[in-house]
């Protein structure tokens, strides 16, 4: 088989150096993540080639693939297993390429997700027919159970060269750094913002906490901080420098391999046995405004949540040691962040959840152009970040301007999230609008230099259908009652997605409006 990536259309990306097709049973099926979009402007090809060209290009890219006749639209479904808990903490996008029955054969895989729900992505199909498909085809899904996703089931026209597109970049597993090594001048278009980022000239100095300061002196800081913009660095934190230079570098080692090397690690599904997922996923926000646009991709691979059984060798003791020690410095942030609020530390319960992402940002020909992670808030409790020097965090000012979050040498970041859980209480929801999480997120500074960055992200350690967050009893007076209805890490996921990661935030679903 020749190379799997066609010239075929504006969204294809040139061939890799090095790249061959995934072989068969050596690696998990082709995915690709499932953001939601709307269909744009069909002008880019003429609907008569797209429909010759399509059954070559699934047959290229992979295997098993039948000719499929009239490729026209992409539906999608959700399932959900009733009663089920959340499993782990990732998302859960699987894949769908049609084929043969139906025009509909299963070619992917689902993936177990956060809320344990399986995300179709079907070529060629009507929504009943990815419906139907879905259920007789995974061993997984209650039947009774498949309902169409909420806004997919609205906006399901994904853009088909768009999902294509996705389709054929997840397919060459050499991620956004294999777009670079292959020598692109231009950005594909799969990757362009549809609105250039614009960053304020202002200057912007991120506040900054010295940890060896009496506690009580931090705590009056912390509050301070998290109160008035929600992110704040730690200095004097006591993870020596030299193990944070150490797993950016690890991090760094890992997307520089060699395409064959690092590929082996390239998949979009969580995957039970294999505990990282090296990929490039889209965050989806669905409620871009119009016009609207093809799902967008971050100039940026990551390794998400790798776990001890996941991380690749290369790297896997100086992450976990990283791991290790900025645990540590979470329960110390945790516990200036409750003191802050009034509340004693004994009342931390379990910081259970903690799910490591390590970012890495290759240098891109046109930076002015891409998004190294979208606009953001984190969702749960909060975030210990750390940069190297390169430089592209931005945060947004409450003004709506965008700054630049300049790296400084030694310190961490320390980012509040949406919900500061603490047992069945709980954060932004949990401090009674106490705290405050700020969107945030990455530009793209260099044409010559790589970024890294690592987010350990602290989550709530219960987070089943019972587990409801709420104001914490003791923050709510007569003067100032609750501000958030109580909800589950769940249903605040569910929002999330539904609303996008970024402000107007998700949890505003969850406020109780002020007389
Ligand atoms: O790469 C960074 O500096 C930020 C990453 C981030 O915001 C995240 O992973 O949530
Ligand atoms: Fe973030």
């Amino acid at each position: 088989m020749g190379n799997p990536i066609r010239l075929w259309s504006p969204y294809a990306f040139p061939p890799v150096a090095g790249l061959a097709p995934p072989v068969a049973g050596s690696s998990p099926p082709p995915s690709t993540s499932g953001p939601i979009c709307k269909r744009h402007s069909p002008a880019a090809l003429p609907p008569g080639l797209f429909v010759f060209l399509a059954p070559l290009l699934v047959q290229s890219i992979h295997p098993l693939a039948l000719p499929i006749h009239g490729l026209a639209r992409l539906s999608a479904v959700e399932l959900k297993r009733p009663g089920d808990e959340p499993s782990c903490h990732r998302g859960g996008v699987a894949a769908l390429a049609s084929g043969e029955r139906d025009k509909s054969r299963f070619l992917g895989t689902a993936g177990a997700g956060e809320r344990d729900e399986f995300r179709f992505i079907c070529m060629g199909g009507e929504r009943d027919n990815a419906a139907r498909m879905a259920s007789e085809d995974t061993a997984h899904a209650d039947v009774r159970n498949v309902r169409p996703q909420k806004r997919m089931a609205a906006a399901v026209d994904f853009d088909d060269e768009a999902a294509m597109a996705m389709f054929n970049f997840h397919e060459t597993r050499a991620g956004v750094r294999g777009l670079v090594e292959s020598g692109v001048t231009t950005v594909p278009p799969l990757f362009v913002a549809p609105t250039p980022p614009v960053t304020s000239p202002r200057r912007f100095s991120l506040p900054s906490v010295d940890l060896s300061l009496p506690r009580a002196r931090a705590a009056v800081l912390v509050r301070a901080f998290a109160r008035s913009y929600g992110i704040f660095q730690v200095t004097s934190h006591g993870v020596p420098p030299g193990a944070v230079a150490s797993a950016l570098s690890a991090i760094r080692a890992f997307n520089e391999q060699p395409f064959a090397a690092r590929s082996r690690f390239y998949t979009t599904e969580a995957h039970a046995s294999r505990a990282v997922t090296y990929a490039t996923v889209p965050i989806p926000r669905p409620t871009d405004a119009e016009p609207a646009t093809a799902p967008l991709m971050c100039w940026r691979d990551s390794l998400l949540d790798p776990d001890v059984r996941g991380i690749p060798t290369m790297c896997r003791d100086t992450l976990l040691e990283y791991r290790y020690m900025l645990t540590s410095l979470g329960w110390k942030v945790a516990d200036l962040l409750l003191e802050g609020i009034g509340v004693g530390a004994e009342r931390l319960g379990e910081l259970g959840g903690c799910l490591m992402q390590c970012h890495y940002h290759p240098p891109c020909p046109e930076p002015e152009l891409v998004m190294g992670s979208r606009e953001h808030t984190d969702a749960g409790l909060f975030t210990v970040l750390a940069q190297d020097g390169v430089g592209g965090l931005q945060v947004r000012l409450d003004d709506g301007d965008w700054v630049d979050v300049a790296p400084v040498p030694g310190a961490l970041l320390v980012n509040v999230g949406d919900l500061l859980k603490h047992d069945h209480n709980d954060l932004q929801v949990v401090s009674n609008d106490e705290y405050k999480s700020m969107e945030h997120r990455v530009v793209s500074k260099s044409t010559q230099e790589a970024r890294v960055s690592i987010a350990l992200f602290f989550n709530p350690v219960k987070h089943g259908k019972s587990d409801f967050f709420g104001p914490l009893p003791e923050l709510v007076t007569a003067e100032k009652p609750a501000r958030y209805r109580s909800l589950t890490w769940i249903q605040m996921l569910d929002n999330r997605s539904d609303l996008g990661h970024a402000k107007p935030s998700s949890l505003d679903h969850f406020r109780i409006p002020l007389n």
